[in-house]
């Protein structure tokens, strides 16, 4: 049950009495998600989402609101953040930062096919595009990716002993391919950098909406879509599914074709990608956060993913 900070009916209808959004009628927690607490909000006039954030200061969360109400408005199926009569988004409840958000339609899905990859692809090129004109408002120095190569090598370097000879092998062969990958002309902007399929919401074939967008920052576009191709377009084995990844990288370029360099650097990133969620999966595992909920993340599945990356990416390479 992912209600850790609980808000009554009464303290959200007197809350409520600074927005014109109508009367409450329903309050409900949601019980998926593992990080915030999430409610349904109902009122006489529509239906919304209520976060508290558990684990954000109120100060670290502009960006992303902001950032939601910019993709919002410029066509980006994505939460749109409510503002209070006084035209303030977030607020503190409870003690814990808080923002109601618009309620999106759909719901997310397990077994992804060609369609839905094609979709994410799609509605993804259309938030790179649309993040274009969000960057000038905030400083690239200011929102660099949070899980980049600094903390992919400072997090490794945490791991490395528990790991088997042959895990450390792996890793240590992926963090010196890491430091020669050379990024620099890859074309950079928003990205989200956790759209797993737990994160999109799916009304039948179409996208209802983007969600979660606490990890976006500045890096590079094609490794937003590198994440995706990881998750969206797997077998069980952990091989990539060819019909699917075709799908998802045609309509993506349909909106934002892709640049020779990062057609030459797909391989290289669908590694990164793997390396990315080995390395949080394997950090949570072997450093439980006290009083945090245990969710099955397993490491194994992207070192797995990576290996095959790995020798994909290599056999591409002596092609
Ligand atoms: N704007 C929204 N519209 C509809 N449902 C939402 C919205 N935001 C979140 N949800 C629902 O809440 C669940 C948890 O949200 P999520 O952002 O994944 O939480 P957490 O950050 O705690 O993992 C989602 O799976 C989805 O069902
Ligand atoms: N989608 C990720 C979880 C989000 O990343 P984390 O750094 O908060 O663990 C996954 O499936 O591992």
């Amino acid at each position: 049950m992912s209600v850790f900070t609980s808000v009554s009916n009464q303290q959200l209808q007197a809350w409520l009495q600074d927005y014109s959004i109508g009367e409450l009628v329903e309050l409900k927690g949601i019980s998926s998600g593992i990080t915030n607490t999430n409610y349904f909000v109902t009122t006489t006039q529509d239906r919304y989402v209520l976060t508290l954030f558990e684990h954000n200061t109120i100060d670290e969360l502009p960006y992303f609101i902001d950032l939601m109400h910019h993709l919002s408005t410029h066509g980006v199926p994505c939460p749109d953040p409510i503002s209070n009569k006084a035209g303030v988004n977030l607020h503190m409840l409870n003690g814990k930062p808080a923002v109601l958000i618009s309620c999106l339609s759909g719901q997310d899905i397990t077994a992804p096919t060609s369609v839905h990859c094609a979709e994410v692809g799609r509605v993804l090129a259309q938030m790179h595009l649309a993040g274009e004109s969000f960057a000038s408002q905030y400083s690239e120095q200011a929102h660099q990716n949070p899980r980049g190569a600094d903390w992919r090598n400072q997090t490794a370097q945490k791991v490395m002993a528990h790991l088997s000879a042959e895990d450390q092998q792996l890793l240590t062969e992926t963090l010196a391919f890491q430091a020669e990958l050379d990024t620099s002309a890859l074309p950079k902007g928003i990205i989200h950098a956790d759209l797993f399929r737990d994160n999109v919401l799916f009304d039948g074939d179409k996208v209802g909406g983007l969600i979660d967008f606490y990890y976006a920052c500045h890096d590079v576009l094609a490794y937003d879509l590198a994440i995706v191709a990881n998750d969206w377009c797997v077998q069980a084995d952990g091989q990539l599914d060819a019909a699917k990844v075709e799908a998802l990288l045609q309509a993506y370029q349909a909106v934002r074709p892709f640049a020779e360099a990062e057609l030459a650097a797909w391989n290289g990133l669908l590694r990164i990608a793997a390396l990315r969620f080995w390395l949080s999966r394997l950090y949570d595992q072997i450093y439980p956060q006290a009083g945090e909920l245990t969710h099955a993340k397993d490491p194994n599945h992207f070192k797995n993913i990576l290996r095959l990356r790995t020798a994909h990416e290599l056999r591409a390479a002596h092609a």
